[in-house]
């Protein structure tokens, strides 16, 4: 998805807790949104998923009711504001996990996965396409949970459920907030690889350097509600970049098989 974070801000608390955002995350590729505990990614991110409507500024999404736009030989696709898309359309269009989000109603895990088939249900509550279910809980590696029931599940479980439940919206936008959360590192890996598998246009907040380094396109790093750095994670993790933002000594390496960055943090001498 053609995505326009532009000048985007959230006032809470009565401060600007994202405050005059401006990116293009790339369409069909994993962006991660990085940066210090209460720098403003769970706020950017509803922001995104037009839950929270800005205090300035836009998130510019195509038109799909209204693809037409100007008169030309290729004419540009409409853009509209997310958070004026009705709820059922924007739902078919965009998923967030929530950050420890919980399910206190008893559900087994493939009801608790149909939830996300919400805004495809027909009038009479049948699904359209009900293989969806099977195919979000084997890409999330949760098939073999799918008649537990919630409660009983480990907090590396849950996180799959979670994720299996956004990826059965099919989203033309998927937005993570921390999804590597309480996984352990196989599985951690094999998320992140998945999600950049499917091409789909992915936001993750991730608190994990390394995983962001290894596995986005493209990053953002917030400090204090403000976009400090975008780019690739060559270009944007850099010692200075850490020092500043994290306030922490870092070397940044470069995988010997991969090339990717490699961010080794050291102790402070001090
Ligand atoms: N409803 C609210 N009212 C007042 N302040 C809020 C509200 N929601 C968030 N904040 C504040 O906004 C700032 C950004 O919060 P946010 O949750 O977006 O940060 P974050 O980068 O996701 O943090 P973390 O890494 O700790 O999850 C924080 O200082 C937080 O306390």
């Amino acid at each position: 998805m053609e995505l326009r974070i532009e000048g985007v801000g959230a006032r809470l608390g009565g401060r600007w807790v994202v405050d005059g955002v401006d990116a293009t995350p790339p369409p069909g590729a994993l962006t991660g949104l990085l940066g210090p505990n209460g720098a403003g990614k769970t706020t950017l991110l509803r922001l995104v998923a037009g839950l929270l409507p800005p205090g300035a500024g836009a998130v510019l999404v195509p038109d799909d009711e209204h693809p037409g736009g100007s008169s030309g030989p290729v004419p540009a696709p409409r853009q509209v504001p997310v958070h004026t898309l009705d709820r059922r359309r924007r739902a078919r269009r965009v998923a967030l996990l929530e950050q420890e989000s919980s399910a206190s109603v008893p559900l087994t895990v493939r009801e608790a996965v149909a939830l996300g088939r919400i805004p495809y249900r027909t009038l009479w509550g049948s699904d359209p396409d009900e293989r969806a279910v099977d195919r979000a809980l084997s890409a999330a590696s949760a098939e073999h949970l799918a008649e537990r029931t919630w409660a009983t599940l480990s907090g590396g479980e849950r996180q799959r459920v979670h994720v299996a439940r956004a990826l059965a919206q099919e989203p033309e936008l998927l937005l993570l907030d921390e999804p590597t959360n309480h996984l352990d590192v196989s599985a951690q890996l094999s998320l992140l690889a998945f999600v950049r598998g499917l091409g789909v246009t992915t936001i993750a907040a991730l608190h994990d350097l390394n995983l962001a380094a290894a596995f986005c396109r493209h990053v953002l790093v917030l400090s204090d509600g403000r976009l400090v750095a975008a780019g690739a994670p060559a270009d944007v993790l850099t010692p200075a970049l850490l020092r500043e933002v994290y306030d922490v000594d870092a070397e940044v390496l470069t995988h010997p098989r991969t090339g990717h960055p490699v961010i080794a943090l050291s102790p402070d001498e001090a």
